[in-house]
C-alpha cells in the first residue's frame, strides 16, 4: 500500500476539513456518523494510510499486528495466540488482540479501523460467513487461522484426520458402539468436517452412527450425552475437549462407568479433571506459530501466500 495521498487530499475529496479527517483517523468524537462514513469511504477507496512516522510521533509503535480471535475465552484460540506472541515480539511487532464473536460484520468494522490505523498485518481466526470481498484487499498482509479461503494464506487443522485417529483407536480396542457429539454443520470445520468424518468412518466400517449436535460449550456435552446413552454406546467422541469436559461431568455426576470419552484439542483441563479421557493434539500451538511465521514472512516480502495444514496426533 503506498501513501500517494496526504491527509489534505482526503479532506478535499471528502469535502471536509483536515482536522475532521484527523478526528476520524483517531476515532475521536465530534464527527457526525454521515461525515465519518463519507471520510471512511474515501479512505477505503483511495487505500489511504497515514504515514508511519506520523503514527510514531503520536507515540504509537511503528510495527503493529492485530490478532482477531473469535472468542477471548476459547482455550484452543488462547493456545494459538500464546504461541504467536513471542514470534511477533522477537521481530519488534506489538500485537493487539480483537474479538469477532463469529460476527462477519464485526470483522469488517475491525478491519476498517485497522486500515485507518495503518496496521502492518493481521492474523484472523476464520469462521463461516466471512466475505472474501472484505478480506481480499488484505491478502498480502493477512493470514487466516482455522479456516481456508481461496486467495488467502491460511493455517488449518486436520479436522477429519483427528476424528479418524480416535475412531481407529476405539476400533482397535474392539469398541464398536461409538456416539458422536458434534456441532452445527453451519460451522464448516468443527461442525461439518468432524461430523462427516465420523459418519464416513461408521459407514466404511459397518458401525451404526449415533450423532447428536449441540454447541461449542461444556453444557452441550452435559446435556446431550444422556441421549446417546439411550443407544447403549460404549464410547463417545466429542467435537471438542470443551464438550468432552461436559460429557465427563455428566458421567461423573450420574456415577456411570464403562463409557470412554474422547475429545479433540488436547486441552490440559480435560486431562487434569478426567485423566481417563483421551484426546487428539490438534496442534493449536504449532498452528499459531505457523500463522505468525507466515505473516512475518509476508510482511518482510520473503514469502508468497501459502495454505498450510497442521497434522494432528493422538495425545498420550
Ligand atoms: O472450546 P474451544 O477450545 O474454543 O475449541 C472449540 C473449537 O474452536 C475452534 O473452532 C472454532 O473457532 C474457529 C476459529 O478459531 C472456527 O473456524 C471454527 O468454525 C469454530 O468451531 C478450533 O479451531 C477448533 O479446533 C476447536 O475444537
Amino acid at each position: 500500500m503506498q501513501n500517494r495521498l496526504t491527509i489534505n487530499d482526503i479532506a478535499r475529496l471528502s469535502g471536509v476539513g483536515k482536522s475532521t479527517v484527523s478526528r476520524v483517523l483517531n476515532n475521536e468524537g465530534n464527527v457526525s456518523p454521515q461525515t465519518r462514513e463519507r471520510v471512511l469511504q474515501v479512505i477505503e477507496q483511495e487505500h489511504f494510510s497515514p504515514s508511519k512516522s506520523a503514527r510514531a510521533m503520536r507515540g504509537f509503535s511503528d510495527k503493529i499486528v492485530a490478532i482477531i480471535v473469535s472468542r477471548l475465552d476459547s482455550p484452543s484460540e488462547n493456545q494459538a495466540v500464546r504461541a504467536m506472541l513471542p514470534l511477533f515480539y522477537q521481530q519488534g511487532y506489538d500485537p493487539i488482540v480483537l474479538e469477532s464473536q463469529f460476527s462477519a460484520e464485526r470483522v469488517k468494522e475491525h478491519l476498517q479501523v485497522l486500515r485507518q490505523r495503518n496496521i502492518d498485518g493481521v492474523v484472523l481466526f476464520g469462521f463461516t460467513g466471512l466475505s472474501p470481498q472484505i478480506l481480499m484487499p488484505w491478502k498480502d498482509k493477512l493470514v487466516m487461522l482455522a479456516r481456508e479461503m481461496p486467495g488467502l494464506s491460511s493455517v488449518c487443522y486436520d479436522d477429519a484426520g483427528a476424528v479418524q485417529l480416535l475412531m481407529q483407536k476405539l476400533l482397535a480396542q474392539n469398541i464398536r458402539s461409538i456416539g458422536f457429539i458434534g456441532v452445527s454443520p453451519h460451522d464448516t470445520t468443527t461442525g461439518q468436517k468432524r461430523s462427516q468424518a465420523y459418519q464416513a468412518f461408521c459407514e466404511e466400517n459397518g458401525l451404526t452412527p449415533h450423532l447428536v449436535l449441540g454447541e461449542l460449550t461444556y453444557q452441550s456435552g452435559f446435556d446431550l450425552l444422556p441421549q446417546l446413552l439411550e443407544s447403549r454406546i460404549e464410547a463417545v467422541i466429542c467435537a471438542s475437549d470443551t464438550i468432552a469436559i461436559g460429557a465427563q461431568k455428566y458421567l461423573q455426576q450420574q456415577q456411570i462407568t464403562g463409557v470412554q470419552v474422547c475429545g479433540i484439542g488436547n486441552n490440559p483441563l480435560l486431562h487434569f479433571l478426567f485423566p481417563e479421557s483421551c484426546s487428539v493434539e490438534l496442534g493449536y500451538g504449532a498452528g499459531g506459530e505457523a500463522a505468525a511465521t507466515q505473516l512475518l514472512a509476508q510482511l518482510d516480502g520473503s514469502a508468497t501466500l501459502k495454505q498450510l495444514i497442521v497434522p494432528g496426533k493422538l495425545a498420550v
